[in-house]
């Protein structure tokens, strides 16, 4: 049977839960996807680094007591060495899932950089590097022969770009919008019954949907990179953070959240991106008080939802998870498989 042998950049939530999908069904996967998956280097601010050729053991790693790095274990250091262990893991696959910077991508765009330098394919839930770099880093995947996936970079696990380039395939997409991210959405919700938005972000935290700093959810930051990533990915638009708009849910006050009910209304954080008349794009996030009968209105906890205004088919939406560790995971693993399939398909058209 075929493995992939995966280097873990960053071991918060994500990853973390993803080494917790191939600890527990990695057989089951292995039967269902026709190859295997063996954790090869692990590397995370606080834990240092850790690479073993022959598979980590990764129930040793969950082991591990709070505050304990890699240095114990043969193969590990206390310091992270993160480019040294892109660069020379056994790794076929980096799986680059450090915090979103909003600012510059840094140090995630370095980490993808790195990985398709040294001829390693690419998974990442960061969207630092997709929105920031995402044209560099694609097209130094291709020259590299290598594959760059980031499906979890907007929407969490729920497969909206996928959808989007391969199941609309042969439409034109003329707009995008939708609710981005799942802190802001859960933490509207929860101010609707009152509780404070200071409590309900820190509950966002607690259940793993907020960035590590949490600003970037509340300011709005967060769903910009999103909308670029959109207006790239799938308006053909060549836009940065610097093109779109930003208002956050923090200008949003209790009594807005009640006025807005008693008008049968409702606050989201939306995200757009549209193409105008001249071809040019215009991309915004903004709370919008909805009225109650909007199809996004309904949307509530961390789900989000993406409306695509396409040409044949009018108004095409899709809704599922944004946000959630396991969730998150997912699009990884889906990353993963992708990845596989590319694999393959070039080893074919070499045959
Ligand atoms: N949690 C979620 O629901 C979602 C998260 N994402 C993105 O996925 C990424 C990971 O998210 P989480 O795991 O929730 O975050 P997290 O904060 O739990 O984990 C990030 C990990 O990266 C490590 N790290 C930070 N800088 C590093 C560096 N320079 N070198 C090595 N390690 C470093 C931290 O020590 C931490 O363990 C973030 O970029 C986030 O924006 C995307 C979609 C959903
Ligand atoms: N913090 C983000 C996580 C996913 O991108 C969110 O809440 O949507």
């Amino acid at each position: 049977m075929d493995r992939h042998d995966i280097a873990l950049i960053g071991f918060g939530g994500v990853n973390r839960a993803l080494a917790q999908i191939i600890l527990d069904r990695g057989d089951e996967l292995a039967d269902d996807l026709g190859f295997s998956l063996r954790v090869v280097a692990i590397t995370d601010l606080r834990l240092g680094s850790l690479m073993q050729a022959e598979g980590i053991d990764l129930a040793d790693v969950f082991a591990m007591s709070a505050g304990e790095t890699f240095a114990g274990k043969p193969g590990g250091t206390a310091a992270p060495q993160n480019d040294y262990v892109i660069r020379n893991s056994t790794a076929d696959i980096v799986v680059e899932a450090t915090f979103t910077n909003p600012i510059d991508g840094e140090p995630g765009i370095s980490h993808v950089r790195a990985a398709l330098e040294s001829g390693k394919s690419v998974t990442t839930t960061n969207k630092g590097p997709v929105a920031l770099g995402g044209l560099e880093l694609n097209r130094l995947a291709a020259a590299n022969g290598v594959t760059f996936q980031y499906e979890g970079s907007v929407v969490s696990g729920t497969p909206i770009l996928r959808f989007a380039s391969e199941t609309l395939k042969g439409l034109r997409i003329n707009a995008v919008e939708g609710i981005l991210n799942g802190t802001s959405n859960y933490v509207l919700g929860q101010m609707e019954s009152g509780m404070t938005l200071d409590a309900a972000v820190a509950e966002a935290q607690a259940l793993g949907y907020a960035e590590a700093d949490p600003t970037a959810d509340i300011e709005g930051s967060d769903v910009q990179l999103k909308v670029v990533i959109l207006a790239n990915e799938l308006l053909g638009a060549d836009i940065t953070t610097a093109d779109v708009t930003r208002r956050g849910i923090s200008e949003v006050s209790a009594a807005d959240i009640i006025d807005a009910a008693a008008q049968g209304k409702r606050y989201k954080l939306i995200g757009s991106a549209f193409r105008n008349a001249a071809g040019t794009v215009t991309a915004k996030v903004e709370p919008v008080a909805l009225p109650l009968t909007h199809p996004l209105a309904s949307v509530s906890g961390p789900t989000n939802a993406v409306s695509f205004d396409t040409d044949l088919l009018g108004t095409v939406t899709v809704s599922g998870p944004g946000a959630g560790r396991i969730e998150t995971a997912y699009a990884l693993l889906s990353d993963i498989i992708a990845i596989d399939a590319h694999q393959r398909a070039r080893v074919e058209a070499v045959r």
